[in-house]
């Protein structure tokens, strides 16, 4: 019987017994890295990567069982349906469709009958002729000065695909612009941004689908007086990235271009789409962005068509399961052995636990216990130097490691003991998985390594957009299989609503107080009215603090 989820395979009995049995002593992984050939037949290479899961809690039998799942669940099957359009996300009723933004081919791709790629070429084209236009200084801010710095405005998937990407390919950019990011609605954050940037060759690039966050709105209005206070037209330093409709795609709002993104399509799932794509033309030039398009479409398809045993996202989304849902981790770690990579466990934070942080199934029936995983990192080797003790001694967590073989910046080669930086890195990569996996035993309780803590190590050639794209689409592929396989709606996001509810309450109450200086939270709940009187510098109790916050 074929099913949707999990639990209700007739293999995860077979697969909690087999987890059991990878808890005894004669299966710690201090035995299993041992077996012979471990690396060669517990690795993978595809899509100019590999995928080493040598130093995962498997043996032949277990691994054989797991890999039955893609199977039983029709997994590539569903992949392949997402990719033609199928309205999978079926509490919004829509197609997800992240895989089209890169999509070079004549095939159509239809969505209710109408083919989506036509307006995804439109879009694609009208961000390559703006680039270019910006880059070459033909298009200007209201003084006639070409731009030199981009601010982007928005949050969540508006943002942080597009800061991992930056941040991974910085080498790449000719400094011609520096690109900024306006996130948070803390001023402290747009304080910061006015001070890094003139404001006369600023261009501000607001990024909203819905264009009706509170955050990215009061940010928007917060750089629109600041440019009049400076004496500057906004509406010839804003363009925006929106759905069509949107109020950011308004003609009596004028700005100097907006470039349409797509229902089908979300927002962490969107760093190919005009999201990523209008920051990252400008930062790096269009013809690096479309390579990082081409990367995140190999991958797209090697995620689709290669078979499981061959499959990198696919093993580590199954992998990633294994250790959840039948080892029963609760966190994972995304430690990536190259700095430039700095900021993509904050982009797969919301792309995994937005997407697979639930406790319905895709038919609205419970899931107990609920999917989803926390994920956080940081590069080695800081972690090293920070949470490592924890993950050699304390509570275990699987780590993803992440290593790169040929570095930018090798302008820069020095040798200490003998050994460049990068040679350094490397030995520090390869020790800690094996620290972790081998552990070192002692009497002495405060010197003992138990060991047996999984990891896996992806290894990258290098970090080129080529490579930025195919790693940013594994993990959205991974993400995707991993909620096929927990049997939930990977693609929508009703857990952020009720935060927002509350805080639209909070908001007006405060406005009101600032019009009515005599209103005093009476008819507020406790807590709420002790805050906020606080916030308007009275003590929980009504009196006045001495200290102004
Ligand atoms: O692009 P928008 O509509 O401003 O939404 C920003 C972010 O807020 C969320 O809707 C909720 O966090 C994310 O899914 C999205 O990426």
């Amino acid at each position: 019987m074929t099913s949707f989820r999990l639990d209700q395979t007739t293999v995860h009995q077979p697969l909690l017994q087999e987890a059991q049995r990878m808890q005894r002593p004669e299966n710690h992984l201090r035995r299993l890295i041992e077996t012979p050939d471990r690396l060669k037949r517990y690795s993978i290479e595809g899509c100019g990567m590999l995928l080493d899961y040598s130093r995962q809690r498997l043996d032949d039998a277990a691994r054989r069982l797991l890999f039955t799942l893609e199977d039983a669940l029709r997994l590539r099957q569903r992949f392949g349906a997402m990719c033609a359009g199928e309205k999978i996300n079926v509490t919004e009723n829509r197609a997800v469709l992240h895989t089209a933004a890169r999509a070079f081919g004549d095939d159509p791709i239809r969505v209710d009958g109408r083919d989506v790629m036509p307006e995804i070429r439109r879009v694609r084209d009208q961000m390559k002729q703006f680039s270019e236009q910006v880059r070459s200084g033909a298009i200007t801010g209201s003084t006639g000065k070409p731009f030199r710095h981009v601010v982007v405005i928005g949050i969540g998937g508006s943002y942080l695909g597009t800061e991992f990407v930056s941040t991974a390919l910085a080498a790449l950019s000719d400094r011609r612009l520096t690109l900024h990011y306006l996130a948070n609605v803390d001023i402290h954050n747009f304080g910061a941004v006015a001070a890094a940037i003139d404001p006369e060759t600023t261009l501000w690039v607001v990024i909203s689908k819905s264009y009706t966050t509170a955050e990215t709105s009061a940010n928007t209005h917060q750089a629109e007086q600041f440019m009049r206070d400076k004496g500057l037209d906004p509406a010839r330093h804003t363009v925006t990235v929106t759905s069509k409709g949107s109020p950011g795609d308004d003609p009596a709002r004028p700005v100097l271009q907006t470039f349409h993104m797509f229902d089908f399509i979300g927002g962490r799932y969107s760093v190919t789409s005009a999201v990523g794509g209008v920051p990252l033309s400008l930062l790096l030039g269009y013809d690096r962005f479309e390579a990082f398009l081409l990367g995140a479409a190999e991958m797209d398809r090697h995620a689709l068509e290669a078979p499981v045993a061959k499959n990198l996202p696919l093993i580590a989304a199954l992998i990633s399961i294994w250790n959840t849902s039948l080892l029963g981790y609760g966190q994972q770690a995304i430690i990536p052995y190259a700095s430039p990579l700095a900021k993509l466990a904050p982009h797969v934070q919301q792309l995994n636990m937005e997407s697979n942080g639930k406790a319905a199934d895709i038919q609205g029936d419970s899931l107990e216990p609920p999917a989803g995983v926390v994920i956080f990192g940081e590069p080695g080797t800081n972690a090293q130097h920070s949470f490592f003790q924890l993950a050699h001694q304390g509570h275990p967590f699987p780590i993803e490691f992440i290593g790169v073989r040929t570095p930018q910046y090798t302008q820069y080669t020095a040798r200490s003991k003998g050994v460049t930086n990068h040679q350094e890195l490397w030995a520090n990569l390869v020790a800690q998985a094996n620290a972790l996996a081998a552990g070192r035993p002692s009497e002495d309780r405060t010197r003992h390594f138990e060991g047996n803590r999984p990891s896996s190590t992806l290894v990258l050639e290098d970090l080129q957009p080529i490579n930025v794209g195919r790693l940013l689409s594994f993990y959205e592929a991974r993400t995707v299989y991993e909620g096929f396989i927990w049997g939930i709606n990977s693609f929508d996001q009703f857990g952020v609503e009720l935060g927002k509810v509350l805080a639209d309450d909070l908001r007006m109450r405060i406005a009101r107080r600032n019009s009515e200086p005599d209103y005093d939270f009476g008819d507020m709940d406790d807590i709420g009215r002790g805050y906020l009187r606080l916030l308007f510098g009275e003590s929980f109790r009504g009196r006045v603090l001495s200290v102004k916050f």
